[in-house]
């Protein structure tokens, strides 16, 4: 009998084309995703050495950071030009490098464009089994529906292109595995917020994390995406939940997506990927869902989480005197005081968007807070950013975008807006956001950008109080 193998090993197995002595594999890249920001360059760079892409069937363009999420197109249908010269220039590198090249594209003002992370899962791009790459430390997100997803640099994206292989140590296993139920108003990102502060931003570090247990497994596809989404900022290479039949209904009919007696045979296989009774892992860290509340970040680290019923921590409660001195700079820049608590943190900027949340359920999510109520009068900026226009579509179907409007809020165009400052959407200098992003980094919203991460629901909560908020107060 073979030995007992993780999904993360059975995924990697599959995929190793040559090992070196050194332990070293030469893995084979089922999909590669390109946005405009990693790809010129890696292009630049295939042009002089006279190379082609290798699978451009495999690869997949689409831009997302760089585009302004205000209409693309004038009311003569005029495409619209983008100010900025850089990200003007990243754009139109993409728009000629795609075609030039042979890759599948997706134009900024194609009703399918959206965030890279976004998109894979929503095209049916991105399927469980396979390994996939992007020269974007995210793409760890794809891991929800089973991909073993990596983020790469420009240089290994030059290599994939021109070879579709990538050399790779194999990493460490890791599992998270998360227990039992969780409470009314605690939504997936509340869960890998509380993952993130329970191991750390370097607790996965050189591992592989597979999150395991009843609440990961009664996620949606949307809260799965959400949690590997963050692997990530938890330190490790790449998230993975084993593929199941949510994962399965949730693929079967999207456009890329294995059709007939294909659909069978990759069901009957992905099937088989989970991981084997006995097969254990590097390292294992359990977690009752029972503990997890609505949670938010105080600090400039996505380790810094606390319940929303919690105060600002004291450096000096920290044991680590570098976490502790860490710590105390992180709130000089947030301009927090120890002991206030979250709730009376006030707000003057709401982001509802990035590939963390920005999927129709988190446009539902956010709609059912905002519904009947207004933008407090304090908040200066609210924008709703969908994630692709296939999710904008679908929320102004079932009218979420009116229900933003009313309320005050502004609906966008999808891309990845006020998650960094690489485009017009920033968070001025000195005032706070609450983010449904990623990470809290300092600048990351825009210089002197103050961030608090949340989820959908808790940033619907604070842009109607107008500060932190427990959004169990606000529900029915
Ligand atoms: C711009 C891009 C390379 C970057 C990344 O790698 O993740 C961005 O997506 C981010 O989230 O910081
Ligand atoms: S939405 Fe944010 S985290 Fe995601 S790819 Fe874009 S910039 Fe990176």
């Amino acid at each position: 009998m073979t030995r007992p193998r993780t999904l993360y090993e059975k995924i990697w197995d599959a995929h190793v084309v040559e090992q070196r002595p050194d332990g070293t594999c030469l893995i084979f890249i089922d999909r590669h995703l390109v946005h405009e920001v990693t790809s010129p360059q890696a292009f630049a760079g295939l042009r002089a050495s006279g190379r082609t892409v290798r699978r451009p069937d495999l690869t997949l363009a689409v831009p997302d950071h760089n585009l302004p999420t205000t209409a693309r197109r004038d009311a003569d249908g005029n495409r619209l030009p983008i100010a900025d010269p850089e990200s003007a220039a990243q754009l139109a590198a993409l728009e000629k490098n795609a075609p030039e090249y042979g890759i599948r594209y997706i134009d900024a003002t194609a009703p399918e464009q959206g965030i890279v992370h976004v998109v894979g899962p929503e095209q049916g791009f991105s399927l469980p089994g396979t390994t996939i790459v992007c020269g974007d430390s995210h793409t760890a997100c794809h891991g929800g529906i089973g991909a073993l997803a990596f983020g790469i640099g420009t240089s290994e994206v030059e290599h994939v292109l021109a070879t579709q292989t990538l050399l790779l140590q194999p990493a460490k296993t890791m599992e998270v595995r998360v227990e039992g139920d969780v409470g009314p108003g605690v939504s997936a990102k509340d869960i890998i917020l509380h993952i993130t502060g329970v191991i750390g931003a370097a607790g996965g570090t050189g591992h592989v994390i597979e999150y395991t247990g009843s609440a990961i497994r009664g996620l949606s596809i949307e809260g799965r995406l959400t949690v590997s989404n963050m692997a990530i900022e938890g330190g490790a290479r790449a998230g993975l939940i084993a593929p199941d039949d949510v994962t399965f209904a949730y693929l079967k009919g999207r456009p890329y997506a294995p059709k007939g007696a294909d659909w069978e045979d990759a069901v009957a296989y992905w099937r088989s990927l989970a991981t084997d009774p006995g097969a254990t892992y590097d390292k294992v860290v359990v977690i009752d869902a029972a503990d997890i509340a609505p949670s938010v970040t105080w600090g400039t680290s996505p380790e810094d989480v606390v319940p929303i019923t919690g105060i600002v921590p004291d450096p000096a409660s920290f044991a680590d005197p570098s976490k502790q001195a860490a710590a105390a700079k992180s709130l000089a820049y947030m301009g927090l005081e120890p002991g206030t608590r979250m709730q009376d943190v006030a707000i003057e900027n709401i982001f509802i968007g990035s590939c963390t949340n920005s999927r129709i359920e988190d446009m539902r999510a956010a709609a059912a807070v905002i519904k009947g109520r207004k933008k407090a009068d304090n908040v200066r900026w609210a924008i709703v950013v969908p994630g692709s226009g296939l999710v904008k579509a679908q929320a102004e179907a079932e009218g979420l975008d009116r229900i933003f409007i009313d309320a005050g809020l502004e609906w966008r165009e999808p891309g990845c807006s006020a998650c960094l400052a690489m485009n017009p959407d920033k968070v001025p200098a000195g005032e706070r956001c609450a983010s449904t992003s990623n990470r809290n980094f300092v600048g990351r919203q825009g210089p002197g950008s103050r961030t608090h991460l949340v989820s959908p629901a808790m940033a619907a909560a604070a842009a109607v109080t107008g500060k932190l908020t427990d959004v169990r107060e606000l529900m029915g």
